[in-house]
């Protein structure tokens, strides 16, 4: 990329998306909200920057290593934290993501699992969704011999409105490969396995 395309996108990142702003203004105004109040005059600036964030996905790289001991267990990172937005009614979701590979030719750095669930996580989506794209893309770039993700999440669509069911956690899961055909319980006691 030249030095003037870069430039150029960094200023456009930068512009005030008027269409977005307007669109807030005449949502808060439609919901009654008075918009010469202090705090609301910056509002609509604040949502659609805000809303432009949590769209926005970060481009991935995917850096891998040989696999020259050949190390074919599990490798499982618990605990990766991440939020969505449900497409439905633009509210967070935001729980754990659980994400496991069994090795093939190729080890992949670990960070880049937790980088996979936050690229997928930006957007407007459903749990079930965004299990599958995480675990397809995993298994379509790094070809290992089985994937596996596990996501657990509240939905704040149904804790603090709707249902109001605050405890309620929602548990989704993809497997492919032999973690698909026979690897799915070693995978479940690994996650059960705090020690
Ligand atoms: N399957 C699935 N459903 C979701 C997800 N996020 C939100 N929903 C559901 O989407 C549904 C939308 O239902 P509607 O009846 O059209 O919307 P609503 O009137 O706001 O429904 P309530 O939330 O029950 O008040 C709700 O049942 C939500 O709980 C998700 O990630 N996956
Ligand atoms: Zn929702």
């Amino acid at each position: 990329m030249s030095l003037l395309q870069e430039t150029g996108e960094r200023i456009t990142a930068s512009l005030p998306d008027r269409r977005s702003e307007n669109a807030v203004a005449e949502l808060l105004l439609a919901l009654g909200q008075d918009l010469d109040d202090p705090n609301l005059v910056e509002t609509p600036r604040r949502v659609a920057a805000s809303y432009r964030e949590l769209l926005r996905r970060e481009a991935l790289t995917m850096t891998t290593f040989p696999n020259e001991e050949g190390y074919d267990e599990l490798v499982l990172v618990r605990d990766i934290p991440f939020t969505s937005l449900c497409a439905h009614h633009l509210l967070p979701f935001r729980g754990v993501a659980h994400v496991g590979y069994l090795p093939g030719a190729r080890l992949l750095g670990l960070s880049k699992l937790a980088r996979v669930v936050d690229h997928f996580a930006h957007g407007l989506q459903l749990q079930e969704r965004l299990t599958v794209e995480i675990a397809d893309y995993l298994d379509a770039e790094l070809m290992p011999n089985g994937v596996g993700v596990v996501l657990e999440a509240e939905h704040l669509c149904m804790s603090i409105r709707g249902a109001l069911a605050p405890t309620a956690r929602t548990r989704t899961s993809r497997f492919t490969g032999a973690l698909a055909s026979h690897g799915r319980d070693h995978f479940l006691t690994a996650l059960r396995d705090r020690d």
